[in-house]
């Protein structure tokens, strides 16, 4: 059985004050939540600090990209040993704006990946498809694409921690969700992958997230879905009180 994972991305949102102001209230509204994990991913900023502020809760902290060298000369990067001194447990990883926006390839998210993985901090991999894509009929080959080239050269027995999330670039932050029928297919194929890369047991250990417009109204019926194992939220996680609802669907 796959513990659900209910994870919020708040991308360039919130400064230190305003996060601390967050985890001060949702820390209380989430209090009671035992049997499904929580993970919230503040700016690179505001990580240390909220790292302190979760110190006793279950609520993991997330962080939004990671490099994959341990030090050097990257500016403007910061690397996984970093992100674990300040408290993190996930890091987010080829989320579709640093795809299409930053411009990050397959061959640059393997590696970020791999220096996750090698910090002991556990990955969210991101992949989905875009609007033309899909209606192109493609959104299998693009999923199959993304998932082999960020697997490449892993050995399935050193990815137990992977959490897979699939986020249809046309449902990120336009208000229009995935079916759950559409979620479903997608992530099933999602399960045939890892099961091709690493047996069937390996695939049913892999937890997969939908993202892409979830919100209290939709989380339910998404979550009802055999394939969907928790949910990768933006807009609506910038809201303790939104997240919450979201956190404790039914
Ligand atoms: O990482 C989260 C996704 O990009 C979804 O964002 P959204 O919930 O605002 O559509």
């Amino acid at each position: 059985m796959r513990r659900p994972l209910i994870a919020g991305n708040w991308k360039m949102h919130k400064t230190v004050r305003e996060t601390l102001d967050y985890i001060r209230r949702f820390r209380d509204l989430v209090s009671g939540v035992t049997d499904r994990e929580i993970m919230i991913a503040p700016p690179f900023t505001a990580l240390y600090a909220a790292g302190e502020a979760l110190a006793g809760s279950s609520i993991r902290l997330g962080a939004q990209n990671a490099h994959w060298a341990e030090a050097g000369a990257f500016t403007g990067e910061i690397s996984p040993v970093m992100l674990k001194e300040c408290g993190v447990t996930y890091v987010i990883i080829g989320h579709s704006e640093r795809r299409h926006i930053f411009g990050e390839t397959d061959e640059m998210i393997c590696k970020r990946l791999s220096g996750v993985m090698g910090a002991g901090l556990r990955p969210i991999l991101c992949i989905g498809e875009t609007l033309e894509e899909r209606e192109a009929g493609k959104t299998f080959e693009v999923l199959e694409r993304q998932v082999k080239a960020a697997l490449q050269g892993f050995a399935a027995e050193d990815l137990r921690e992977l959490v897979v999330a699939y986020e249809p670039v046309w449902a990120i932050g336009t208000g229009k969700t995935a079916t759950p029928e559409q979620a479903q297919e997608a992530q099933a194929y999602v399960r045939r992958l890892l099961a091709d890369f690493g047996g069937k047991e390996f695939a049913e250990g892999i937890r997969i997230l939908y993202g892409g417009s979830v919100k209290p109204e939709n989380i339910s019926a998404l979550m009802a879905q055999p394939d969907v194992d928790g949910a990768l939220v933006g807009g609506a996680s910038l809201d303790p009180e939104t997240f919450a609802r979201i956190v404790k669907y039914a």
